[in-house]
């Protein structure tokens, strides 16, 4: 499970998302939509500790993790991250082959036994459905795939070392409409292994994927979450008229 309570991000001092309190339940998909601005990217990128990179980012609020800050349960990052993996809007595999994308951070998790590496690098190319695709030419650089195919290779890069949470920022906008089909259906498929939490500007994949929803809203300036709730209920029974714009298209 993965909460926040009043999770705050300013960027050199400006507050670009206010007291944002959330909760992910385990196996769940989690859909975080809202206008452009509102602050879901700078959301996901603290969740992952991805702020303390970024110059003049800063977090405050509480970010907890089975119960425990994530600080507190994670001091290192490298360990954050093998709970809580990260997808990105455009996919972003090593310029090395499709192996080594698969095997460096199995590596860098302390799995260096050249059988067991090869079982998990093909368990996870099935799970993401490239194994038939990739098989004869994982020695290939991984730069030469589909854009779909590179995701798919992302997506199976974050499952090799067994996160319990994957954060995805519009893992399927930069797709060809087939490609960010395929991707969906994969991101669908994971739904119980898996607590997803994925922001994504398409109304329609939001309300196909997700168990609960939160909406984001920029006010003053300021984004903050305006309504949360179980999906289908957000979409048919929202008393909030902003939400309701927004979710019907006439608005934001
Ligand atoms: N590195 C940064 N430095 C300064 N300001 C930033 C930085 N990253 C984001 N911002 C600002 O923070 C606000 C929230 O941006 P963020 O990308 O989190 O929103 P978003 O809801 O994900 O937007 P989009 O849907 O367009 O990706 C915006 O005003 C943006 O300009």
């Amino acid at each position: 499970m993965i909460t926040t309570e009043n999770l705050c991000v300013s960027y050199n001092g400006r507050t670009v998302l206010r007291d944002a309190t959330i909760e992910a339940k385990p196996g769940s998909i989690l859909g975080l939509v809202g206008p452009s601005g509102c602050g879901k990217s700078s959301f996901l990128a603290a969740l992952n500790r991805l702020t303390e990179i970024i110059p003049g980012a800063s977090v405050s609020g509480r970010i907890q993790f089975d119960g425990q800050d994530i600080d507190t349960a994670f001091p290192s990052s490298v360990e954050l991250r093998r709970h809580i993996g990260m997808i990105f809007q455009k996919p972003n595999p090593f310029a090395m082959s499709i192996r080594r994308n698969l095997e460096l951070p199995l590596r860098e998790h302390g799995i260096h036994d050249r059988q067991h590496l090869g079982q998990i690098c093909e368990s996870v190319l099935r799970d993401v459905g490239l194994w038939d695709e990739v098989s004869t030419r994982l020695d290939q650089s991984a730069l030469n795939l589909s854009g779909g195919q590179q995701q798919r290779l992302c997506i199976a890069r974050a499952i090799a070392i067994k996160p319990q949470v994957l954060l995805m920022d519009e893992p399927c906008s930069s797709l060809d409409p087939m490609s960010a089909e395929r991707v969906e259906q994969l991101i669908d498929s994971m739904r119980g292994q898996y607590t997803i939490l994925i922001v994504t500007h398409n109304l329609a994949q939001a309300r196909r994927l997700s168990d609960q929803i939160t909406i984001f809203w920029t006010e003053d300036g300021v984004g903050r979450i305006i309504e949360q709730g179980d999906t289908e209920t957000v979409f048919n029974e929202t008393s909030n008229a902003i939400v309701d714009s927004y979710l019907t298209g006439r608005k934001g």
